[in-house]
């Protein structure tokens, strides 16, 4: 709930403001160019280490008559100087010579056009107040993003742990926003100062000195060099000097150096008055300096950065909110007909679109259905089946639209009995993986008249395999053929299909499991590594079929396939001969990649073993490679005997071991073995070695849980450490 407050004023702020933010934005982007530009002229060459005094010497000796001398800030002196016989007027110098270096150059026409639209927008004093406005508002931004990355993070001290990856907006916005927020911050509050500064609503103080003309002496007379007032001053502490109108000992120098003003005698060389700057001063010096970046290229780069990461963060915040809004309901049956209801929890909104998929197939199917917000739990007097999807958030806690699911649930008790079925989605990289999803269940099971259908059940990432899992699974409970389509609302869109050849194939009917391996060389030229997945379509907008990809020597895609009896895509594929071609798409899957350098554990069961076959083939470096193996029984293996005898004798697999589930009475699973072999995956953790599973839904579910347990009896980190650290990974399907 409170997250949802900081979430909201975040959003408010941002909508109210964002046409100006983005304006000033841009304008910024531009305009940090300036310093950068205004400092490839190199006027200073390196001289900020000079003497004040040389420099006066050299310009009294070079011209007639000094004016005045400004530094600014990129070190570039401007003098003003009168002469008969050479240059007059105002221009850069060369700090050394004293000769002139260059015109005092006029603003570019595009520095001036983004200075009017940066400052007010053309609009005088109403564009300026909107102006200060919008830099106020971006600040008030930055702080409440600061709060919502902290509630994230889940603490001030963990602010700077990794993020944990949940979509590409999210990630970045808080990646970037963490990176950039100081710029940001002293951004906008120099930019609120300056506003305040241009109405005039700080007070403007001129420095006054307080002189007593009458203790003024000529005594004792000294050459510049020596004079006590400036010994020690350099260029690099003066901003600008005034020399004396007449030789007379009351007309002094007037030096404003970065902290003071001071006075001069000109002829012994002693301060006469010295007034440090005020406040005001000081603030309204660096609230330019820092808004500007002037005289340092450096802090122009990050405020360019600063800027452009502003546009990305109203892109990928609108981005963000427009998913979130995305699963607006629209039923089509009133809650008071209908036999099945969903309830949704979800944060962010993917959860929500999982729900509208699996909603729209019952209603295809001829279900009266109703699909609401967990909040909105209520009597449903036709009720016979409640299904409940919801993620997980902070540590454990419900989603913002499930925080009231609970009183609900115990003020509205139904009258008739129902069954329900609870999915959790969630992230093994947190420790209290789907935990609002168990404790949603718990509070189910203690109501009167709800029968649980179908035990909890997890996804992982946003699994797409999971999902569709589960619908199989509670379709058959109700006997219906649920056939939920994949859907780019909850995946991500794919790349246009390539050919691929099929170069060599065994046959399903060849194999005890009827399982076969089919090696594929890409048309045109592809980059790929093994673990990384490619999507086929067996007919065109048939639905696409993932398999996890070993890369051969040859550096040929390897799959590994079971055929099913009504499986489109694996008939299709089993049916194909050498030769043949077929449409398919490499999906890039980092997260499943290995390091050559990296020792591995590494566990799958049935065709889960292809990725593997291609790891192994390229450890060169014959790095300690172990791996376990789930299938029926030795008859099973001899698809893949070849290619892990080879990989044992060369050294580049150093142990198999095998766990055969239908040999003898006892049912031995690859989570049994794990589990007595309980110490060497504790050590594993402990050294950084990588686990890598690949392989079913359920399998995965029971060797994370063989896992935690390892975890909990040697007291480590809980598994979602190591997962978070890419120490654990998976490719389940
Ligand atoms: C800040 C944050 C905290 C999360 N905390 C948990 C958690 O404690 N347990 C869990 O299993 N998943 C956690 N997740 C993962 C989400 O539950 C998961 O990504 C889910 O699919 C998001 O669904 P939604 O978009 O419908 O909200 C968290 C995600 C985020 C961004």
């Amino acid at each position: 709930m409170i997250l949802s407050i900081w979430r909201y004023s975040h959003l408010v702020l941002a909508v109210s403001s964002f046409l100006f933010i983005l304006l000033a934005a841009l304008t910024g982007i531009v305009l940090a160019f300036e310093p950068i530009d205004h400092a490839a002229l190199n006027y200073s060459e390196g001289q900020k280490d000079l003497p004040v005094t040389q420099l006066i010497d050299t310009l009294k000796s070079t011209y007639d008559e000094v004016l005045s001398v400004e530094i600014d800030e990129a070190g570039f002196v401007k003098a003003s100087v009168l002469s008969m016989d050479g240059d007059s007027g105002d221009f850069y110098i060369n700090p050394l010579s004293g000769k002139k270096v260059g015109e005092i150059e006029k603003q570019a026409e595009v520095f001036q056009f983004a200075t009017s639209l940066h400052r007010s927008l053309f609009l005088k004093s109403t564009g300026r107040f909107f102006v200060g406005l919008a830099s106020f508002l971006l600040f008030l931004i930055s702080i409440t993003g600061l709060i919502l990355i902290i509630k994230r993070q889940q603490g001030i001290k963990a602010f700077f742990n990794r993020i944990i990856k949940d979509n590409f907006y999210s990630y970045y916005h808080i990646y970037l926003g963490r990176l950039l927020l100081l710029p940001i911050i002293i951004i906008t509050l120099t930019g609120v100062y300056l506003s305040l500064q241009r109405f005039e609503i700080l007070p403007d103080i001129v420095l006054s000195h307080d002189v007593d003309y009458a203790v003024i002496t000529a005594d004792p007379q000294r050459p510049l060099a020596e004079f006590p007032a400036l010994q020690n001053i350099t260029l690099r502490d003066v901003r600008y000097i005034e020399f004396p109108f007449s030789p007379d000992v009351e007309d002094p120098y007037k030096i404003s150096l970065t902290d003071k003003e001071i006075l001069v005698n000109q002829v012994t060389g002693e301060i006469i008055s010295e007034v440090p700057y005020p406040f005001v001063n000081m603030m309204s010096h660096y609230s330019t300096v820092l808004h500007t970046g002037r005289g340092s290229v450096l802090w122009s780069i990050v405020l360019a950065a600063a800027c452009i990461s502003i546009l990305f963060f109203i892109y990928s915040g609108f981005k963000m909110t427009f998913m979130r809004r995305k699963g607006r309901i629209n039923n089509k049956f009133k809650e008071a007909q209908c036999e099945i209801v969903i309830l949704v929890g979800s944060e962010t909104g993917s959860t929500m679109s999982f729900a509208g998929l699996f909603y729209n197939e019952l209603l295809n199917k001829g279900k009266k259905v109703f699909l609401t917000q967990m909040d909105k739990y209520q009597k449903f007097p036709k009720m016979e089946h409640l299904v409940i999807f919801t993620s997980t958030y902070g540590d454990g806690e419900p989603p913002a639209n499930a925080t009231k699911f609970m009183s609900q649930l115990q003020k509205n008790n139904q009258s008739q009995d129902f069954n329900y079925s609870v999915v959790g989605f969630g992230s093994l990289a947190y420790p209290s993986y789907c935990k609002f999803a168990f404790d949603v269940d718990d509070a189910l099971k203690a109501s009167s008249g709800a029968q649980e259908l179908l035990g909890v059940y997890t996804i992982n990432n946003k699994s797409w395999e999971a999902f569709d899992q589960w619908v199989d699974q509670w379709g058959e409970r109700l006997g219906l053929a649920l056939d939920v389509p994949r859907d780019n609302a909850v995946t991500k869109p794919r790349k246009k299909p390539k050919k691929f050849k099929v170069i060599a194939k065994t046959q399903a009917q060849d194999s005890a499991d009827d399982t076969f391996l089919v090696t594929l060389q890409s048309e045109k030229s592809l980059k790929f590594k093994s673990g990384d997945l490619l999507a086929i379509y067996p007919e065109k907008d048939a639905h696409e079929r993932l398999y996890s990809i070993g890369k051969n020597l040859k550096g040929e895609l390897l799959l590994s396939v079971k055929r099913h009896e009504f499986g489109l895509c694996s008939n299709f594929l089993n049916d194909l001969s050498v030769g043949c071609t077929l449409d398919a798409v490499r999906v890039k899957n980092p997260e499943f990649h290995l390091k050559s350098s990296q020792k591995a554990i590494m566990i799958a069961t049935g065709t889960g073993i292809a990725p593997f076959l291609g790891m192994f083939a390229d450890n060169h470096k014959k790095k300690e490679r172990i791996l376990y193996w789930g299938a029926r029984n030795e008859a099973s293996f001899e698809l893949y005997k070849p290619q892990i005898d080879t990989a044992v004798d060369q050294g580049q697999l150093s142990k198999f071991i095998p766990a055969y589930s239908r040999v003898g009475s006892d049912k031995i699973y690859v989570q049994h073995l794990i589990a007595s072999d309980h110490l060497r995956f504790a050590n594993a953790l402990k050294d950084g070695v990588v686990l890598m599973i690949c392989g079913s839904i359920s399998m995965q579910k029971e060797v994370i849980a063989a896992l935690q347990e390892i975890c909990q009896t040697y007291e480590l980190k809980p598994l979602s450490y190591y997962q978070n650290r890419d120490q654990v990974k998976m490719d389940c399907y």
